[in-house]
């Protein structure tokens, strides 16, 4: 084996963490489902619909083949929307080599199963636990493209696959650190997503800092009450994967969960916000499987729930935050 990675999915972080791949030295090989993005890498050396804009470096390739994207790599980088992973894994698994790891930067929890991206993985590859990792942190795909400076978590059961990791992925730009807590990154991921919708809905009413702050605040708390009872390590939620990406991205204009979060508070129906765009909002999902796997397991978690209501039309965007501010009151540290 060489030093070959296979990066499954051609959205924008799968094309950005590329790029990261690219600059630590890695040969590239992207799978796209459509082979006009396909070709627009190898031609243009550019991702025209995701990252318009950013010339790619010459060692990334990409096909629509999954078979030849896979041929020769030790390393396979799970790109697609996480509600997809389980149809699209039986596409790839034949192609991948018997020792390579996977490597998920998937932020969701899967609908109807409850099963986070490392477990559908393990499930449909019938996959051990030493050969699944996760990236997760403050990444926001356009930032890292720039090559502007971020860190971020490579965590894996087996700490010697997360440090073989963390040198394939150590770019002058991409600092990151290791992690054996994948679950604990697993939900700080998809949690945040959540609480960006939440708080862009909070903007799109036309609510200052103090909001924000206070669903930034009280949305870590609900995720740290969560992923601990599912057993994540609680100084996970403090680090890149929790509060870190928590921050950037219920902070910033380029997410697209805040995004979708805003124009919900702006008015727009669900129906219209995925008309008017191809890519993710992963916490527009991941809010009803949160919310299911919080009830099952008898965890308070209101942020969760009242994004989730919004989303099916059953509470408006005014009456969540209503419902935020006037709770029954209790102790910060309940
Ligand atoms: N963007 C970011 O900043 C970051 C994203 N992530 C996470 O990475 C994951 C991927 O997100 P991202 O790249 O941003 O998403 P995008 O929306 O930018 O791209 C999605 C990609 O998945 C493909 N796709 C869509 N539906 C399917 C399907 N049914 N089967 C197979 N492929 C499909 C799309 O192909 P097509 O173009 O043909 O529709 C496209 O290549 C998400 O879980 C996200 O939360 C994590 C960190 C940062
Ligand atoms: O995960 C992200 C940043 O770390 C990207 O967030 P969005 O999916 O909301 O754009």
């Amino acid at each position: 084996m060489g030093n070959k990675v296979a990066v499954l999915g051609a959205g924008s972080w799968g094309t950005a963490f590329s790029i990261v791949l690219a600059d630590a030295g890695n040969d590239v090989s992207v799978w796209a489902r459509r082979e006009e993005i396909a070709a627009s890498i190898n031609e243009r050396h550019e991702n025209v619909d995701y990252l318009p804009g950013i010339e790619l470096p010459r060692t990334i390739t990409a096909t629509h083949d999954p078979e030849r994207a896979l041929a020769g790599a030790d390393v396979v980088v799970l790109a697609v929307p996480s509600q997809s992973l389980r149809e699209n894994l039986p596409t790839f698994l034949p192609f991948v080599d018997k020792d390579a790891v996977f490597v998920s930067l998937m932020k969701g929890v899967e609908l109807g199963t409850l099963k986070r991206m490392s477990e559908v993985v393990a499930e449909v590859g019938d996959i051990g636990a030493h050969r699944i990792a996760v990236v997760s942190g403050p990444n926001l795909a356009r930032e890292i493209a720039r090559r502007e400076p971020a860190a971020s978590v490579v965590a894996c059961a087996d700490e010697n696959v997360a440090n073989m990791l963390q040198e394939r992925v150590h770019s002058p730009a991409f600092r990151p650190y290791t992690s054996v807590d994948v679950l604990g990154c697993e939900f700080g991921g998809a949690y945040k997503n959540v609480v960006a919708l939440c708080v862009g809905m909070a903007v799109g009413l036309g609510f200052g800092d103090n909001t924000t702050a206070s669903l930034i605040t009280r949305g870590l708390a609900e995720t740290a009450r969560l992923a601990m009872n599912q057993g994540a390590n609680p100084l996970t939620l403090m680090g890149l994967a929790g509060l870190g990406d928590l921050v950037a991205t219920c902070s910033s204009p380029l997410s697209r969960n805040r995004t979708f979060g805003e124009k919900l508070g702006q008015g727009l129906t669900v129906e219209q916000i995925y008309a008017s765009t191809r890519q993710v909002a992963e916490g527009a999902k991941s809010c009803s499987s949160l919310r299911a796997l919080a009830a099952r397991t008898g965890v308070e978690a209101p942020i969760v729930d009242a994004v989730d209501e919004v989303v099916q039309g059953a509470l408006t965007t005014e009456q969540l935050m209503e419902a935020f501010i006037s709770r029954d009151t209790k102790a910060e540290l309940s």
